[in-house]
């Protein structure tokens, strides 16, 4: 039967606004993606004055580390270029006032000839200057954004795991790396600022020396476009920081629309109507935000530019007054009208980089903050190391709660594991196995309780310390895009460049994963990045192979499996159990699974629901009682023997 034709997109279909998925700006669960709101008092005046130093000295310190010789060199080139112009503005004065002396031409050119070689000499120096700062500019940003992103990126990969289940976090980063290439423009703004600001006080000068009144008159004129500018920057940031939140649910729709693991259920499911509409919801309401921003920078523009003309229209009245009045001779006139145009254009200049300087402050905020906030998060190194081959791990009445929820997801749980056994947690979706496997390798810290190991408290020890003594199979495990090699390398890279390539191969081997690898066109150095076009995709099954054999590879005292063959087929999911047994010989061994035949030679079960541990013991000792096991165990193995439903015999009786 021939598929419906997907609905036309209609925002009028009855009930749709209260189920978009994207929702509008004031819908207050649209609102709870960001905190960012359109507070007016981040960008005022003395807000931003406040922060500003310490926002320039992070630039700065991110630029001397990146290119120390490329910063010299461009901050004095830059005051050169300043210095240089307004000795060529000085000297174009005094040629003028040669040149329009009394007396015979031939004498005047004469008087005026070492000013004339100065302008020209200035102009060529100007010239090269511009032309070294260019070339030292293309080296100098590239440094400069690199070294902040990877500070950026060491200390995302550094905080907690904790972190990024803090949705706040994970939204500031991504301002945050939007801003991470602003330092390098604040720095150049602000040298340039400086640098208009040195050819703005040569123009001051002259005019003043020519007559007081035409420098406040040439400051009045500048006002309005300063004022603009200001204004009409700070406009696009406030409706950036309002859109952060729309945008990046664009992005991440249109993100959905074009991935590869999205497309099939796209087709499917016949959903490409109803993203487009989602998607056309929000960019139109982007574009119109954009549209009215346009018209209010136009406005002010307007406004600046009409102010400043009415003030410069004063400032050449002024000159004729002066003139006519002969209080003021052409010589000084012409001078006058040099120094004014001069001083417009550093202004001109000086305004385009502190509307720039504004922007970049403020998105270079975004990035500082975050980096502050993310420096927080890094969990202290401490002194004391867990101990190397626990013998017994305790989890003592820990209670978990995750960030921005308000029900605890573990409740004061106790569970022991101990090295030679394998301890399995059983349990409905949901009922916190996973949580408690992550408290007891040391990536969330508990509210209240405890973990040991060996009586030793990990609240104490160096957090590497208990990572480096843990492998672990996580529930979603990465897929690298790189060879299969380094896809089980990366459970213990220093062990690679310690033990050379062929060592990943008996880990290969204990999970199977080398049958999978060994029938890839280039074996152990296929690369499964299949975003690329040499990538090779594996199967569900084939990738959990690989996931197993990367925690195997670690070789570590303790191993965490959190649902290690939810993928694999039955000969393979029996050789990772007999496996994990067999590593559970010397180890202690966690195992996390639903598939509970799997569990039943386990030395130890620990039964949860809703956070909490309900029950415990080994298979037999589960089963002789009533309880969630029992039930869970008896609703499984109906499916493949005939046994009576234990629900249904309930109702029965
Ligand atoms: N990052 C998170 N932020 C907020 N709540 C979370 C987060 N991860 C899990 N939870 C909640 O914590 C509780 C326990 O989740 P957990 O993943 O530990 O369950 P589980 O027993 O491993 O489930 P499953 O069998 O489905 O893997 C659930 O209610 C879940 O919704």
């Amino acid at each position: 039967m021939a598929a419906p034709a997907p609905a036309a997109a209609s925002s009028a279909t009855p009930g749709r606004d209260q189920v978009l998925t994207y929702g509008r700006e004031d819908d207050p669960k649209v609102r709870a993606w960001s905190k960012h709101d359109l507070t007016m008092s981040r960008t005022g005046v003395l807000a931003m004055g406040r922060r500003l130093p310490g926002l320039l000295r992070l630039a700065w310190s991110l630029a001397w580390e990146a290119d120390r010789s490329g910063l010299i060199a461009l901050v004095s080139l830059r005051v050169l270029a300043g210095v240089i112009e307004a000795v060529g503005l000085l000297a174009v004065a005094g040629a003028l006032t040669a040149v329009l002396s009394e007396g015979p031409t031939p004498d005047r050119l004469r008087e005026a000839l070492p000013a004339l070689l100065i302008v020209i000499g200035a102009g060529v120096l100007r010239t090269a200057l511009s032309l070294i700062t260019n070339l030292l500019q293309s080296r100098f940003g590239p440094r400069v954004d690199r070294v902040s992103l990877v500070r950026l990126l060491d200390l995302a990969t550094r905080t907690s795991v904790m972190s990024f289940d803090d949705p706040q976090f994970v939204d500031d980063l991504d301002a945050a790396e939007r801003g991470a290439t602003s330092g390098r423009k604040l720095v150049d703004d602000a040298v340039e600022v400086f640098t208009s600001g040195v050819q703005m006080v040569a123009a001051g000068g002259v005019l003043t020396a020519l007559h007081p009144v035409l420098l406040p008159l040439l400051v009045a004129s500048i006002l309005p476009d300063g004022w603009a500018s200001a204004r009409s920057a700070r406009l696009a940031y406030l409706s950036w920081l309002g859109r952060i939140r729309q945008v990046r649910r664009q992005f991440m729709l249109r993100h959905h629309m074009t991935a590869r693991d999205c497309a099939a259920e796209i087709r499917s499911f016949g959903l490409n109507r109803f993203l487009l509409d989602e998607y056309e919801y929000l960019a139109r309401d982007i574009e119109a935000e954009q549209i009215r921003v346009g018209r209010g920078q136009a406005k002010y523009r307007l406004t600046g530019e009409l102010v400043s003309g009415l003030a410069l229209g004063a400032v050449y009245t002024t000159l004729v007054l002066l003139l006519n009045a002969e209080i003021m001779p052409l010589a000084a006139a012409g001078t006058a009208v040099l120094a004014i145009r001069t001083g417009r254009g550093a202004l001109s200049t000086a305004l385009t980089s502190l509307n720039s300087a504004y922007e970049n402050f403020l998105y270079f905020d975004e990035y500082r903050s975050w980096m502050a906030e993310a420096v927080q998060r890094v969990p202290v190194t401490r002194a004391g190391s867990a101990p190397a081959e626990p013998a017994v791990i305790r989890v003592e009445d820990a209670t978990y709660t995750y960030p921005q929820t308000d029900t605890p997801a573990l409740h004061g749980v106790t569970v022991e594991l101990r090295r030679g056994q394998v301890v399995a947690f059983v349990g409905a979706n949901g009922s916190g196995k996973s949580t408690l496997a992550k408290v007891l390798a040391g990536l969330y810290e508990p509210d209240s309780g405890q973990v040991t190991w060996d009586g030793v408290d990990l609240a104490g020890v160096d957090p590497a310390s208990v990572r480096s003594r843990i492998g672990l199979i996580p529930q979603q495990y990465t897929q690298w895009p790189m060879s299969a090699r380094m896809n089980i390398a990366v459970g213990e890279i220093s062990r690679l460049w310690a033990e050379g390539p062929d060592s990943v191969i008996p880990a290969a081997r204990a999970t199977a994963a080398d049958e999978v690898i060994e029938k890839l066109p280039h074996g152990y150095d296929t690369s499964l990045a299949r975003q690329y076009s040499a990538g090779h995709d594996l199967s569900g099954g084939q990738w959990q192979r690989i996931a197993c054999a990367r925690a195997v590879y670690r070789d570590a005292p303790v191993l965490i499996a959190d649902e290690p063959s939810a993928a694999l087929d039955a000969r393979a999911e029996q050789a990772l159990f007999d496996l994990i047994r067999d590593l559970g010989r010397d180890r202690a061994v966690l195992l996390i699974t639903h598939r509970l035949a799997s569990v039943r030679t386990a030395d130890r079960i620990y039964v949860l629901d809703e956070g909490r541990v309900v029950d415990e013991g080994t298979h037999p000792e589960l089963m002789e009682r009533p309880g969630i096991y029992r039930d869970l165990f008896t609703l499984q193995a109906r499916h493949f023997v005939d046994l009576p439903d234990p629900g249904r015999e309930a109702v029965d009786a």
